[in-house]
């Protein structure tokens, strides 16, 4: 089960670190993109060596990344040939890879998004779901038959989804903290999490049934921990949107684990920060944010090794 390896790789790596691969052209230094363009590289090329540069410095110092399709999908074909060889790539290189899709849909549709990336689509005998991955974000503010259709998926298959419970963004309370029978509405996704998560559950006692919830909200993480204990939490926010090792560390449990940090901007564009090369400059970020992460941990006696 996909829980069960990248509880693993946390442990193997001492880091409970995703780092984002959000490439976006204009953020990419100048000399990189004319370099790649006299060479006449294709811009699907340029945006999986711009991935692969990061994969490359820190695949040794973090359990997984996590591509958000929005930044391959504006690239048209390129960006999803792009987004299939990073995925590709950083399982070959011993990564989790959490693809960010926030997908959901009417029960057949969720089913085909679901065949898409977590699935197997055959043609004529042949696997054609090029962006089978490891595990996918879902919104599940369509209600509970479009979750589902990922369930029997990763029943299936061992991989996991991670659904929105309450997002990082400034607005998410809008409708994600209305009340509603004196519960808000965040509250009804974590108990629909615990009702999903029969018969996922991994070794390490985690099932394979994730919740969103962002660093920037660290009080509403310390409840969600409580509400949906044996939940891995996804934690984005930290770095480029503010949130620190110290709003992060009440999303994880007693045993030391129970969530994963993202940072995209912050790592992959730290030559801006840091002044190195791209990839030197990414694993000195991580190498930062891990240290920011299980010295907070260490500080409320969360840190697991
Ligand atoms: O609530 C959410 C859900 C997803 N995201 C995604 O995470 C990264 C954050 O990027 P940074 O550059 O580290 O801010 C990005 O892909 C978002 O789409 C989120 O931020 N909040």
């Amino acid at each position: 089960m996909i829980i069960d390896k990248l509880i693993e790789k946390v442990d193997l790596k001492k880091s409970h670190i995703v780092v984002g691969l959000d490439p976006r052209i204009e953020l990419m230094p100048e000399n990189f993109i004319s370099k790649k363009i006299r060479e006449g590289a294709s811009l699907s090329n340029i945006l999986f060596e711009f991935n692969k540069k990061i994969i490359d410095s820190v695949y040794d110092l973090v359990p997984a990344v996590k591509p958000q399709v929005a930044y391959y999908e504006m690239y048209g074909i390129e960006g999803m040939i792009a987004f299939r060889d990073t995925i590709k790539y950083a399982k070959e290189k011993g990564l989790i890879v959490i693809s960010d899709v926030k997908r959901s849909d009417i029960g057949s549709t969720s089913k085909a998004y679901s065949n898409a990336h977590l699935g197997k689509v055959l043609f004529s005998g042949k696997q054609v779901n090029d962006f089978k991955t490891d595990a996918v974000t879902i919104n599940p503010y369509l209600g509970s038959d479009t979750v589902k259709e990922f369930i029997e998926d990763i029943k299936e298959d061992g991989g996991m989804i991670f659904l929105l419970v309450k997002t990082s963004n400034k607005s998410s309370g809008e409708i994600q903290d209305r009340i509603s029978n004196n519960k808000k509405i965040y509250e009804y996704v974590c108990a629909s999490i615990n009702s999903f998560a029969d018969d996922t559950l991994g070794k390490n006692n985690y099932h394979s049934i994730g919740a969103v919830t962002g660093a920037t909200y660290s009080s509403e993480l310390s409840q969600i921990r409580k509400l949906i204990p044996r939940s891995y939490l996804l934690v984005p926010g930290y770095g480029a949107q503010g949130g620190k090792g110290s709003d992060v560390v009440s999303g994880f449990n007693k045993d030391g684990l129970g969530a994963l940090v993202n940072s995209s901007r912050g790592i992959i564009y730290a030559f801006n920060r840091i002044g190195k090369n791209i990839g030197e400059s990414a694993r000195i970020a991580v190498k930062e944010m891990n240290e920011d992460i299980n010295l907070n941990l260490k500080n409320v006696n969360k840190y697991r090794w």
